[in-house]
């Protein structure tokens, strides 16, 4: 059974859902303090929080942290590896994905639930979803506005749309570049998303839509 890392920095508040929805997808996990170092991991996961109280910008001080530098070898041989909302702060921060996030467009902290299309099932992440299926999930956060200069190197996985899979701007929550909740590199093995689906992983949450990005990073996890 493969075995998943979720690391905990200083301020990370998702870890013990995060943890909770990766058993319920069959994979074995464990929390580590971002002191420790990640030996015999399939995978790392870095979940949503105020790592560092989100000082300077979120993500900005954990992405220099010196476990870092065991995820970027990771994702270099090709292991999943997952940020959710202020991980994917960490991995915009660290350089292992493009980009920034910036500010929301209206500058407050935003919690409600959204569509997402999923417009990429090619990753570690989507590879049980349809294409173009629409799924539901919580957003909760201050600064999720991605933005890129070149979008060439990056596959765009899920997009903030309606519940129909339009893509417009009723529907951005936050002033996303092409309304984008989440992207991968090119390998598909490293996933950002600001969305959070260790929040929809049950029927009593409200949804259980976010389960498969767990599921398929399991069973990826195993080739
Ligand atoms: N839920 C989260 O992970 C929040 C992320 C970050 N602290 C923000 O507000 O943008």
């Amino acid at each position: 059974m493969p075995r998943f890392a979720v690391i905990v920095f200083p301020g990370t508040n998702c870890d013990f859902e995060t943890v909770e929805a990766i058993k319920k997808a069959g994979g074995e996990v464990e929390r580590v303090w971002y002191k420790s170092s990640l030996k015999n991991f399939d995978g790392v996961v870095l979940p949503g929080g105020f790592s560092y109280a989100d000082y300077l910008r979120a993500g900005a001080i954990s992405a220099r942290a010196e476990i870092m530098q065991e995820v970027k070898a990771l994702a270099s041989e090709g292991k999943p590896i997952l940020g959710i909302c202020n991980g994917f702060q960490v991995l915009t921060e660290s350089g292992l994905l493009p980009g920034a996030l910036r500010p929301n467009k209206i500058p407050r902290f935003l919690c409600k639930w959204v569509h997402l299309k999923v417009s990429d099932t090619q990753t570690a992440f989507t590879q049980f979803y349809e294409e173009g299926e629409v799924i539901r999930m919580p957003i909760a956060h201050a600064e999720g506005n991605y933005y890129a200069d070149d979008l060439s190197r990056v596959k765009i996985t899920f997009q903030y749309s309606d519940e129909k899979g339009n893509i417009v701007d009723e529907t951005n929550p936050n002033g996303s570049l092409l309304n984008i909740a989440g992207i991968s590199n090119e390998k598909g093995n490293v996933l950002g998303m600001m969305p959070h689906p260790e929040r929809a992983s049950d029927k009593w949450l409200g949804s259980e839509d976010g389960l498969k990005v767990f599921k398929s990073m399991v069973e990826y996890a195993k080739r």
